[in-house]
């Protein structure tokens, strides 16, 4: 292992992926507000493969969110270029979709399956057979075969959570954008979904851009983590999380790692950075 000297103003993984699906070079993010200029993030590069499930973590405010709105289209970048599947992103589109954690987005005068379908139908991704296909073989997959008739608001967080993911789904995006989707579920439902998450992954094998400011539930539900320094938000360190499950979180290994993860955020000083070159030659990791 070498210790980096300085901090890696952008993941080394960028340089190892020769055709990534989402490509994020060097982007600055700002907003203008009448009074002054906030900057959210500074030069951020990172690349994220198909089937990756990669999590945006740092400290609140660095910009997690903001860089998830730029993916999304709803913010263009001051400096660099965020392209997917080669196409530079200028707008939004279907094939990103965010899922937020406020499940209230959910239409509470459409049924659970109507809601499933009504971003397909709204923009006519496909007919109304196809789309009420699509619903049930999601709602089937988040577990909800038997609800598809519910409204909303009998359901409970957990499951509107679902609903969110299966609608999500549904569209067959190119990549799914998740900003701290169970942030706001109880600790018990949050691990709940985290399992399932990692299950639906294991069946549908999508890919998935994650923010969280959660240590642990980066290393449960990632295979991959950028670590964002605070505020403006720049690349700290990549780290290779693929060994960890909801079966490591007592793990000497993960506890050392979540440790190690913490120091890096909460220490701008701390000098431990690591390139470990066993690891796909470039990929920063522990
Ligand atoms: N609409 C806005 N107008 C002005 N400044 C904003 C706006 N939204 C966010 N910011 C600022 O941009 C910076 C990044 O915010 P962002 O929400 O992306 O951070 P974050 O890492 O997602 O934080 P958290 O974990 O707390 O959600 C912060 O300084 C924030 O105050």
């Amino acid at each position: 292992m070498n210790a980096l000297t300085e901090h890696p103003q952008t993941s080394r993984l960028t340089a190892a992926a020769p055709s990534p699906l989402l490509d994020v070079d060097g982007v600055s993010l700002e907003y203008r507000t009448r009074e002054r200029i906030v900057q959210a993030t500074h030069q951020v590069s990172f690349a994220v493969d198909p089937a990756d499930r990669f999590i945006l973590l740092g400290p609140s405010g660095c910009g997690k969110s903001t860089l998830l709105k730029a993916v999304a289209g709803f913010l263009s970048p001051q400096e660099g270029e965020i392209r997917l599947a080669g196409q530079r992103i200028d707008g939004p589109g279907a094939d990103r979709i965010v899922v937020f954690q406020e499940f209230d987005q959910l239409l509470p005068w459409k049924t659970v399956k109507q809601n499933v379908m009504f971003p397909l139908l709204a923009s006519r991704s496909v007919g109304k057979a196809e789309a009420e296909e699509r619903a049930r073989l999601y709602l089937d997959k988040v577990g909800l075969s038997d609800f598809v008739d519910a409204y909303p608001h009998t359901l409970s967080g957990g499951m509107k959570a679902r609903v969110a993911i299966a609608r999500a789904l549904a569209m067959q995006p190119k990549i799914l954008l998740m900003d701290e989707p169970f942030a706001a579920l109880d600790a018990l439902t949050r691990r709940k979904m985290q399992e399932e998450l990692l299950e639906l992954w294991e069946d549908v094998k999508f890919t998935l851009l994650f923010v969280t400011h959660s240590i642990e539930e980066a290393l449960i539900v990632g295979n991959r983590i950028l670590l964002l320094s605070s505020h403006p938000g720049r690349v700290r360190a990549e780290i290779n999380s693929a060994q960890f499950d909801m079966h490591s979180s007592g793990s000497v290994t993960f506890q050392s790692t979540a440790q190690r993860i913490h120091r890096l955020l909460f220490n701008e000083q701390a000098p431990d950075v690591v390139a470990d070159h066993d690891f796909h030659a470039v990929r920063l990791s522990y």
